[in-house]
């Protein structure tokens, strides 16, 4: 689809009418209250919404208007696999462009899209995340070598720091000191976005340097400014290129198809807006649901001992079903589009809904129960499980994102047991655009066989004592 098209769709919005005249039923509460209640528990508020309308409901959200749900297999494989023509993705993420930029692929559509994701595929693909294994394994005996016999961690607190070292460290390729050190202490607060900033289109205004998007705007920059940095200082260094993203890139410039600093610069933030929280969070509800189900983490451990990965993946996919770390995607129909009898015109916008998808209890017996043997030994279809979506904008970090997961989850479970904090489920609780678990994952350090930093079986026989 062309991009005068696609901006005539976006300009089209919410002019959104389907059957008799109307949008599918919906929860009739003033758009403010619905917004409230979606912010405040998204989860929640979706599950209620298709328990009453149906699979197919509309939800008035401040800053989007109105959103048609959607949350069966088949109209959701309908959307995903007419991605590419029908819809735009880029009109759905708008809200976030000011922080991704607009050379991101979450900005684009259509042949556009597609030579951008064929850039990115390179680095990103299983045969290149394998280099990465070496490194992440250090990182994560880094994080683990201090967990003391008896003390409380909170492991989502653990997973961002591990998840953003590798994404430095091993995807990007940063070895730069000062820079790992400024950005450690940068790119948590600039993930830690306040979400009136993307709701309120109207408060993204200077206000004489106060306010939070005058905040938001002075740590963007300061991030931007040692990305540029660092694209100057390797693209002006000639030597042998590693395997990281960055590298990678810049030798496809030899090709003469390459990237400019500010393409390289959106590549690269938008791979940490949407790579390194979501794998994080992921991992911490990975291990609060198997800490908090009977016979879960000695299955997965014995597994880890094995080897066998086909356990370790179906306790991974397990924990995505049932606690997804985000509900929806965005869609903005670029034509006319049929679904379930209505007709929904240009503009209409889609949150397609692989949460409530993966929570449906006609698909799942008993949605809540956190159980391996829903992936195991055989796993359930494709068109019932899609934890990294469909279609065109199929996540490009998958690989990545389950390589990262076994070599944390197999690092720790190696070398460290644990037990919950507490037996009751920890609540879902929103963060900025993630559903995070409301303690963090606290779990109990029972025993750590990794000797610790400082320890006699670190030190090398010259070492001072
Ligand atoms: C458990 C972790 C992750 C989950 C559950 C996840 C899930 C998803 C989903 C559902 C989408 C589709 C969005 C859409 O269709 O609009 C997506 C897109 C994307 N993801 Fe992931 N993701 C994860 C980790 C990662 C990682 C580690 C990276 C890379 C470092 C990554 C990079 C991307 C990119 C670049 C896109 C956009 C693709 C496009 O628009 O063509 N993701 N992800």
């Amino acid at each position: 689809m062309f991009a005068r098209d696609r901006r005539q769709a976006r300009q089209a919005r919410p002019a959104a009418r389907g059957r008799a005249g109307g949008l599918p039923p919906g929860p009739r509460l003033p758009a403010v209250v619905q917004t409230v209640l979606w912010a405040a528990a998204p989860t929640r508020f979706g599950r209620s919404c298709a328990e009453r309308y149906g699979p197919l409901f509309t939800a008035r959200i401040l800053g989007f208007g109105n959103v048609v749900y959607i949350c069966t297999p088949e109209g959701i494989r309908r959307i995903l696999r007419d991605d590419a023509d029908n819809f735009d993705a880029a009109a759905a993420n708008e809200s976030i462009k000011f922080v991704v930029g607009r050379h991101s692929l979450l900005m684009s559509d259509g042949h556009e899209h597609t030579a951008r994701r064929r850039v990115l595929i390179r680095p990103l693909h299983g045969g290149n995340v394998a280099e990465y294994v070496g490194l992440m394994e250090q990182i994560v005996e880094e994080e683990i070598r201090e967990w003391a016999p008896g003390s409380t961690v909170r492991l989502l607190d653990c997973f961002q720091r591990v998840t953003l070292e590798v994404m430095m460290r091993a995807v990007f390729g940063i070895t730069d000191s000062s820079r790992l050190e400024r950005l450690r202490v940068l790119v948590p607060r600039l993930l830690d976005i306040n979400p009136l900033i993307i709701l309120l289109p109207a408060i993204r205004r200077p206000f004489g340097g106060v306010g939070p998007w005058a905040r938001f705007q002075r740590l963007l920059a300061e991030v931007d400014e040692i990305i540029y940095a660092e694209i100057r200082d390797r693209r002006a260094s000639h030597g042998p290129g590693g395997k990281d993203v960055v590298s990678l890139l810049l030798a496809h410039d030899g090709d003469g198809d390459g990237v400019t600093d500010a393409e390289l610069r959106d590549h690269l933030v938008t791979l940490l807006t949407v790579g390194q929280e979501t794998t994080a969070t992921q991992l911490a509800w990975f291990f609060e649901r198997v800490t908090r189900t009977p016979g879960a983490l000695e299955r997965v451990v014995a597994a880890v001992r094995a080897g066998d990965w086909t356990v370790v993946d179906a306790a991974i996919h397990e924990a995505i079903r049932a606690r997804p770390t985000t509900m929806d995607i965005g869609r903005v129909a670029i034509g006319e589009w049929r679904e379930a009898g209505y007709v929904f015109p240009a503009g209409t916008m889609f949150a397609v809904s692989l949460g409530l998808l993966h929570l449906s209890p006609e698909l799942y017996e008993r949605p809540d129960a956190y159980s391996i043997d829903r992936f195991h030994p055989v796993e359930p279809s494709s068109a019932h499980f899609m934890p990294f979506g469909g279609g065109s904008h199929r996540c490009l970090g998958a690989s990545l994102a389950m390589v990262e997961m076994r070599t944390v989850i197999s690092g720790i479970l190696r070398h460290v047991r644990v037990e919950p904090r507490r037996r009751a489920a920890e609540r879902v609780r929103p963060k900025g655009p993630m559903l995070v678990p409301r303690r963090g994952a606290e779990v109990t350090i029972v025993e750590n066989r990794l000797p610790r930093q400082g320890s006699p079986a670190l030190r090398g026989p010259g070492d001072e004592r």
